[in-house]
């Protein structure tokens, strides 16, 4: 079984990925830490050292490795995995894909107190930050409705949208 999640940053992507396979006794892995460490250095470290666009040849290029190289796994993609060249055709190819899918109020509540370790968001000002992602999420949401499940995860614990997320996988894959 093959499960990517998808959805904003702040939306939970790294959290339900490492308790759903514990649940599902499945590889779990995050592919920004499986950037860091191919590169020896943290997503804001390649950010700044090397750029943007530089990452997002990075995290193609694990994505593809990724994929081909592994059976079965929970695989949490980066926020902006899905926006760039034609990573979700890829991710639809291999993989039940699943859109974690939240308010822009409850991102902007989530990712407050965590801005200064996502780079895209990191420099923005109290007043440009709800903006900034409000405006963001509307253009990703594009990207992200091509997944092929969407799960709305407003007030749900994570042992609820570890349920419902079971319950919802194709079958042969439920339990
Ligand atoms: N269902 C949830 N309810 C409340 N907080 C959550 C939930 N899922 C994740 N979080 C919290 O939200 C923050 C962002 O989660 P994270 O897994 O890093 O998101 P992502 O990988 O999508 O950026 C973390 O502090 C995490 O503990
Ligand atoms: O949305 C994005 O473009 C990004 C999201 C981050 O992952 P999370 O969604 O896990 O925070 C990380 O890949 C990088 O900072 C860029
Ligand atoms: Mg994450």
């Amino acid at each position: 079984m093959k499960i990517s999640l998808l959805g904003y940053m702040g939306s939970g992507k790294s959290t339900i990925g490492k308790e759903l396979a514990s649940k599902l006794n499945l590889k779990f892995i995050d592919l920004d830490k499986f950037i860091s460490s191919k590169h020896q250095k943290s997503i804001p470290e390649i950010f700044a050292t090397d750029g943007e666009i530089k990452f997002r040849k990075y995290e193609r290029e694990a994505l593809i490795e990724i994929l081909e190289a592994e059976e079965n796994f929970i695989l949490s993609l980066g926020g902006g995995t899905p926006a760039y060249y034609d990573n979700m055709d890829l991710i639809n190819q291999a993989t039940h894909s699943i859109y974690l899918r939240l308010t822009p109020k409850e991102l902007i509540e989530r990712l407050r107190p965590e801005k200064s370790s996502r780079p895209l968001i990191a420099h923005l000002s109290d007043e440009e930050f709800p903006e900034f992602i409000a405006k963001h999420l509307f253009e990703r949401r594009n990207f992200y409705e091509n997944a092929k499940s969407i799960l709305a995860v407003q007030e749900k614990s994570v042992k609820k949208i570890i349920e419902e997320i079971i319950l919802n996988l194709p079958h042969p894959h439920r339990i």
